[in-house]
């Protein structure tokens, strides 16, 4: 299995590094958010459906990226990931395999298995991977499949779905879940309907971009995707065709930055994306925490303090409320914030991983139930801390750079699955901010 791969920014760090950062200087100045990470990976899958060569441009240099390209390598497609472009040739021969231990790193094992499935008729996958801060169900994207005529079965090693000879068929499911559409079910079902010969309707779907920039990449190659009040219509069938697609910007990154430099007193201009990018949840939680963005002239986002940052309420919500991936940077950025603020999770029954450390720090920060309890302005002193998932890093990054003196954060690994420049990219801002090897005890 060797998908050719060009070594990635993210290889530069590598998961036993540690990040020294000393706090206490604005951002300033301008950098360009990569590619989105969440929605590369749903077009990673979606390309391997294809029948011709497939070139994904502006490709984020992740190790998500990395493991994916390996994924649909062993599947039997050619993959070559190189500059920013994610180039997927069909598979002459679907191996009907994801690899198990590849499948467990990241979060669209079952969509790159609806793709297989919807191929070739059969797909044994592992459970999929991705970030652990509590259970992430997976029942849709079964009954998806289900709906599309597979006999789903799994054991200790997995799952195991098996379509009749005909194959993938139109089906009706709904992919709503008690906490709101699910993204990636939503998108199984797409890849599924895709080859499926005739109409299928997926009710209660997501409007994430991941799911409507799949879903218009579908559309380009042929496709035909309607999108109404009962839900989303899918035709397929026929042959897809190849050509190119451009990944949107990354708009957990360019919220990362953004509140970045809020929480440092800075002001900074990003490139790669636009604040028709940014959902309206996020920028209104911004708005009311002070924090301005405006689009320049030449296509751009400028982000500028109003004044001293305050403190807001908000509720993480499906899109276009506020994503659900940017609730630990905005608990770290509201630490400055003067007053009592609250952060409510509504997509997952539970996200505070980036509590304790933050805690580290000397930031007032607590739990009830769903919700994130902030209460700043808190003068945050450096700590030693370290990470268990990819928002949770860049929480705690955050922190470092608003705290006084040299902070160590741990963790690499998680930054480097989501985030191929975020560190050199902080450096262009001016944090002060060093990579350096994990120091081992003499044996
Ligand atoms: C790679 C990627 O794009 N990951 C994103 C994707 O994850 P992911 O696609 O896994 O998220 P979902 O939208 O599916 O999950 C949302 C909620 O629905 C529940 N659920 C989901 C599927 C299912 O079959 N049954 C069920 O109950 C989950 O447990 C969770 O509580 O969307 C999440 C919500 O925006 C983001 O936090 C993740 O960063
Ligand atoms: C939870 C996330 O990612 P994943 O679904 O890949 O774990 C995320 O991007 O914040």
């Amino acid at each position: 299995m060797s998908a050719v791969t060009q070594a990635s920014p993210s290889s530069a760090v590598t998961d036993d590094m540690v990040v020294q950062v000393t706090g206490g200087r604005p951002l300033a100045g301008r950098i360009t958010v990569q590619g989105s990470k969440n929605i590369a990976l749903h077009l990673y899958a979606a390309a391997s459906l294809v029948d011709a060569p497939v070139t994904l441009l502006g490709a984020p240099a992740i190790l998500d990226t990395d493991v994916c390209a390996r994924l649909l390598t062993h599947t039997g497609a050619q993959v070559t990931v190189m500059g920013g472009q994610f180039t997927v040739a069909p598979a002459e021969w679907v191996r009907p395999v994801i690899h198990p231990q590849l499948g467990r790193r990241v979060r669209t094992t079952c969509v790159l298995a609806a793709a297989v499935l919807a191929r070739c008729g059969q797909v044994s996958f592992p459970q999929p991977g991705g970030d652990a801060f509590c259970a992430r169900l997976i029942d849709r994207h079964l009954a998806a499949m289900e709906a599309a005529g597979a006999v789903v079965s799994s054991d200790e090693t997995g799952m195991f779905a098996q379509c009749g000879p005909g194959g993938v068929r139109p089906f009706a499911v709904d992919v709503g879940t008690p906490y709101g559409p699910s993204l990636g079910a939503t998108v199984t079902a797409l890849l599924l309907a895709a080859r499926a010969p005739g109409t299928s309707l997926i009710t209660s779907p997501s409007i994430e971009p991941e799911a409507t920039e799949t879903a218009a990449f579908l559309a380009d190659r042929g496709v035909c995707v309607h999108w109404d009040a009962a839900g989303l219509h899918v035709t397929g069938g026929a042959r897809i065709a190849g050509g190119t697609f451009v990944v949107a910007g990354d708009r957990i990154e360019a919220a990362t930055m953004i509140m970045a430099a809020a929480a440092t007193g800075g002001s900074i201009r990003l490139g790669g994306i636009t604040t028709a990018g940014l959902p309206d949840g996020l920028t209104a939680a911004l708005a009311d925490a002070g924090v301005h963005l405006a689009d320049t002239p030449g296509g751009e986002v400028h982000m500028a303090l109003a004044g001293p940052l305050r403190a807001v309420e908000a509720a993480t919500g499906p899109h276009p409320g506020l994503p659900t991936d940017t609730a630990p940077q905005l608990a770290a950025m509201l630490t400055q914030a003067h007053g009592a603020s609250q952060i409510t999770e509504r997509i997952y029954p539970q996200r505070d991983t980036h509590l304790h450390g933050l805690t580290a720090f000397g930031a007032a920060v607590s739990s009830r139930g769903p919700a994130v309890l902030v209460h700043g302005a808190s003068r945050l002193r450096a700590a030693q801390v370290e990470a268990s998932d990819i928002r949770a890093v860049t929480a705690l990054l955050l922190a470092g750079l608003v705290a006084e003196g040299t902070s160590t954060i741990r963790g690499m690994y998680h930054l480097r699955r989501g985030y191929g420049h975020l560190l050199s990219n902080l450096a262009t801002l001016g944090a002060d901010i060093t990579t350096i090897p994990e120091a081992r005890p003499c044996p």
